[in-house]
C-alpha cells in the first residue's frame, strides 16, 4: 500500500448507515484547549483545541511538517524529552492535566502507551518484551506474566504466529510481527490510551491490513490516536479525523464527513491530492 500515492478515497470503506458519529454524543477522554508547542522560538502547534473521544479512533492527518507526530507526542509528553520545548495551553486525560505541576509523567507513560512507525523491539526474547512493563512494575510472577504475555500476544493477533517461540528473540520476528508485539507490549500494561504514530507505514500490505484489523479489536477497549500519511487506512480505521496544516487544526469532525463533504477547502484539497 502506498501511503502518498493512494489520495482517492474509497467510500465503500466508510461505514454506511444513516447514523453519523458526533464528538458531541461522545464520552470525552482526552481534552486539548488552546494548546501551543515552541520549539525555541519556532511555534509547531498553532493553538490547538481537540476533545479526543473515549474508546473511538482519531486520525491525525495534514501534510510532512504540520505537526501530527509533535501534537501525539503531547499526549504522553514524550517532547519533554526534547531540548528548547515549550508548551502552553491544557491537554487533560479524563479530566486531569497532564501538564499540571503534580503529575507522574513515568504513570502517565503507563497509562497512554506509544508505538512508533519504525518498530522497535528490545534485543530480548518475545516473552520479555511483552512481559517487561510489567517487570518494571515489580510484577515478577511467574503464573501472573505467564498470563499476561498470553492475552497480550492475542489482543496483539499475534499469539498464534509465536506461542510456540516464545524464548526466541524477537529481533528475529518479521517488520509486521515486530509491530504487533510492539503493540503487545504497550498493551500488556493495559493503558487506557494508545498512540500509534505511522505504525503500518513500514510494512507491507498484508501486515498493514493485519495492523489495522487490529486497531478495530483493540478501540472496544482503548481510546486511539493515529497518525498516519494513509487517508485510506485513515478512513478505513479512523471514528474521528483532524486534518492539520501548518500547525493549525484545519477541520476535526467524524470521518465520513471529512472524506465526503469536508467543510474546508483546505481539507479538500489535501485529500482529493491536490497538495501534500
Ligand atoms: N525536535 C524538533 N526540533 C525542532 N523542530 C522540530 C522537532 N520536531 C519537529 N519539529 C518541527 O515541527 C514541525 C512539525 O513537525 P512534526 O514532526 O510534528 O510534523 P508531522 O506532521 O508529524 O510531519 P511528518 O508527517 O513528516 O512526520 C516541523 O516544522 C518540524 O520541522
Amino acid at each position: 500500500m502506498n501511503a502518498t500515492t493512494d489520495s482517492k478515497i474509497d467510500t465503500n470503506v466508510l461505514r454506511e448507515g444513516p447514523e453519523r458519529k458526533r464528538i458531541e454524543d461522545e464520552k470525552i477522554a482526552i481534552q486539548v484547549r488552546d494548546l501551543k508547542l515552541y520549539y525555541g522560538e519556532k511555534r509547531a502547534l498553532n493553538g490547538i483545541d481537540l476533545p479526543i473521544a473515549e474508546k473511538r479512533v482519531t486520525a491525525f492527518i495534514g501534510p510532512s511538517g504540520c505537526g501530527k507526530s509533535t501534537l501525539l507526542r503531547c499526549f504522553n509528553r514524550m517532547n519533554d524529552l526534547v531540548d528548547g520545548v515549550r508548551i502552553e495551553g491544557e491537554l487533560s486525560i479524563n479530566g486531569r492535566n497532564i501538564y499540571g505541576k503534580d503529575v507522574n509523567v513515568a504513570e502517565l507513560r503507563r497509562n497512554v502507551g506509544m508505538v512508533f512507525q519504525k518498530p522497535n523491539p528490545f534485543p530480548k526474547s518475545i516473552y520479555e518484551n511483552v512481559a517487561y512493563g510489567l517487570r518494571l512494575q515489580g510484577i515478577n510472577k511467574r503464573r501472573v506474566l505467564d498470563e499476561v504475555v498470553e492475552w497480550a500476544l492475542k489482543g496483539a493477533a499475534l499469539w498464534d504466529e509465536v506461542k510456540d517461540r516464545l524464548h526466541d528473540n524477537a529481533l528475529g520476528l518479521s517488520g509486521g510481527q515486530q509491530q504487533r508485539l510492539c503493540i503487545a507490549r504497550a498493551i500488556a500494561v493495559q493503558p487506557q490510551v494508545l498512540l500509534l504514530d505511522e505504525p503500518a507505514s513500514a510494512l507491507d500490505p498484508i501486515s498493514t491490513l493485519k495492523i489495522e484489523e487490529l486497531i478495530n479489536e483493540l478501540k472496544n477497549d482503548y481510546t486511539i490516536v493515529i497518525v498516519t500519511h494513509n487517508m485510506q487506512q485513515a478512513a478505513r480505521v479512523s471514528d474521528y479525523t483532524a486534518f492539520m496544516y501548518l500547525g493549525d487544526m484545519i477541520e476535526y469532525t467524524d470521518t465520513d464527513t471529512i472524506f465526503t463533504n469536508p467543510s474546508e477547502k483546505q481539507t479538500e484539497d489535501y485529500i482529493t491530492g491536490r497538495y501534500g
